[in-house]
């Protein structure tokens, strides 16, 4: 595309040399920015963007996007706020990519990557072809790909965007972070429909307080469209037993269909029976009612069923179809999941790590255990501080022992992460075990036959983080090998 026609889309920009180069591609990193690129200069919290654009004009780049004034012999073109400029101009560059989407966006502080795949299987199971962006992978249709985000940047996400569209992609289901919701990333996404799942406390290190992190997560429903032709319309779905709702539908000029179970919901579930084995309910939508009997486990999953089912119901599949899809899923990745290894006791693996998720997780593991419980808990390093006396002190209070590890520690002193743990359980109601690999094995040691150890916080990572080295880790592996260990 040519410079000065993709500059059309900037309602507001100065130029320096008049050039009119072709841009073959727009990059933001420096490290990626060769000969025919737009350089687009961010001011980061690491870095800033601006300092490598002498760099990149000697590599050959074509021109420059950037707030502060530049001396390079190539069109620098300055604008007051890059990163909305970046989101327009990588729209426009790609042809308007999402336009073209079925695009589902859900966020929400805990089930937005558990939601987003059992969207995923449903519409697949449907015969749609599928794209997923998310906490553990880029998707499209079988092709997985690796993600630094859970949601990518602006560039990323309109290139990505645009594969999709380039392979027949019809719909796209992508985790809204409110990180993301805050630093633009999702500028320019079209979202047909816009999922809420909750809101509790988390990534306080970076939105400051509860009221802040709120209104982040509200940004997905105030900037969905308001067209409302039939084939293209905008709708929230919203959980009506969480009170951040009623905030999401004032903001929003899309249609609204609610779900709920706790309060009466266009989309309810209600006669909840939760067992070790699954889950059964009534089911009621605009389109008829059902009995349903599932494999996933706990109140918490039948909240990302029941949003699952109505973002499918407004994708225009059967109810009775997405419920024969939703029948045989046994879970997601790192969620709830069993470490079996032919001992007498439960292993669950699961990715809480907030204190809501880790409490819904406990409670849900009472409903069934008829042994003791275990709980393996840590918290990250370089994140919220406040969530660690929390998720201590629920450990301690739900399960009948506690012991506190390292999740991972990053750049901060994983002896002091403990330490903030502690601060919110009476001595003597722990043990604290900072190797991550011992913890375990001082599970598996201590269990008895039809007790239940739940190892919280890392899910499907691979790999623990440790001062900035990332070090290969997999609780489901070290906990089968622990079990295996100790049958011998
Ligand atoms: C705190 C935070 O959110 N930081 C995000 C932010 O980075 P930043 O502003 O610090 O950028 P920077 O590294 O200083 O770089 C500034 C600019 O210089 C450029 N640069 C940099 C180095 C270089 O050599 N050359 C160069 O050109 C960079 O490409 C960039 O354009 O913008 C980047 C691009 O979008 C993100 O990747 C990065 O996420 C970091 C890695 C991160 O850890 N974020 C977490 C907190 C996060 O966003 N998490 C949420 C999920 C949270 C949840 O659980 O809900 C997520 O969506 O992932
Ligand atoms: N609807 C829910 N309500 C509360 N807790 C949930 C819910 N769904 C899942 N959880 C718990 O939260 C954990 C994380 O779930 P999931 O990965 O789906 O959330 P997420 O919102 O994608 O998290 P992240 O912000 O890290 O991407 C699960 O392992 C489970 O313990
Ligand atoms: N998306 C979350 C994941 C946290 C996972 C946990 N294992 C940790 O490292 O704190 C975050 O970046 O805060
Ligand atoms: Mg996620």
């Amino acid at each position: 595309m040519e410079l000065k026609e993709l500059l059309t889309y900037l309602v507001n920009y100065e130029m320096d040399i008049q050039a009119n180069p072709e841009i073959t591609s727009i990059e933001m990193d420096s490290r990626k920015a060769g000969e025919g690129c737009l350089f687009v200069c961010m001011e980061g919290l690491l870095f800033d963007g601006h300092d490598f654009a002498e760099a990149v004009a000697k590599n050959g780049a074509a021109a420059i996007l950037a707030e502060k004034d530049i001396d390079v012999n190539i069109p620098v073109i300055k604008v007051k706020n890059t990163k909305k400029a970046l989101a327009v101009l990588a729209d426009a560059f790609y042809g308007h990519p999402s336009q073209k989407l079925h695009l589902i966006g859900i966020t929400g502080t805990n089930g937005k990557t558990t939601t987003s795949h059992l969207i995923e299987k449903v519409l697949r199971d449907a015969g749609k072809s599928t794209g997923m962006i998310g906490t553990i992978e880029m998707k499209i249709k079988d092709q997985s790909f690796k993600v630094a985000n859970t949601t990518p940047d602006s560039l990323f996400l309109q290139n990505a965007f645009y594969q999709m569209t380039e392979q027949k992609v019809e719909a796209a289901v992508m985790e809204v972070s409110s990180h993301a919701l805050v630093q633009g990333r999702v500028w320019g996404c079209d979202f047909n429909i816009a999922v809420f799942t909750n809101l509790t406390q988390d990534h306080l290190d970076y939105h400051k307080n509860m009221e802040e992190y709120q209104y982040a997560k509200s940004l997905l429903f105030s900037q969905m469209g308001n067209t409302y032709n039939k084939s293209d319309r905008k709708v929230a779905v919203l959980n009506n037993d969480d009170p951040a709702s009623k905030m999401f539908e004032r903001v929003t000029s899309a249609q609204v269909i609610s779900y709920g179970i706790d309060n009466d919901s266009d989309v309810r579930a209600t006669n909840i029976t939760i067992g070790s084995q699954g889950t059964s309910f009534s089911l009621q939508t605009p389109v008829g009612s059902r009995d349903v009997t599932l494999k996933l486990i706990g109140k918490f999953s039948v909240y990302n069923v029941l949003a699952a089912t109505t973002a499918c119901l407004l994708s225009g599949l059967d109810l009775d179809q997405i419920l024969t899809s939703l029948k045989d899923v046994t879970g997601v990745s790192g969620r709830f999941e069993p470490v079996i290894a032919g001992q007498d006791y439960t292993v669950i693996v699961d990715y809480a790590h907030t204190p809501d998720s880790l409490e819904n997780v406990l409670r849900t593991i009472k409903e069934f255990a008829t042994g003791k419980i275990t709980a393996i808990v840590g918290c990250g390093g370089d994140r919220d501080k406040t969530k660690r006396p929390l998720m201590a002190g629920i450990a301690a209070n739900l399960a009948d022992h506690a012991i506190f590890t390292s999740d991972n520690p990053r750049t901060e002193d994983p002896l002091q992460i403990l330490k903030d743990m502690e601060e919110g359980v009476d001595e003597g109601n722990y043990v604290t075990i900072p190797d991550r690999k011992k913890a375990i094995e001082y599970a598996v040691e201590q269990a008895s036959a039809n007790d239940v150890i739940l190892i919280a916080g890392k899910g499907h990572e691979t790999y623990q983080i440790i001062g900035k080295d990332i070090l290969d880790f997999d609780d489901r592996i070290v906990a089968r090998e622990a079990i295996k260990a100790v049958k011998k």
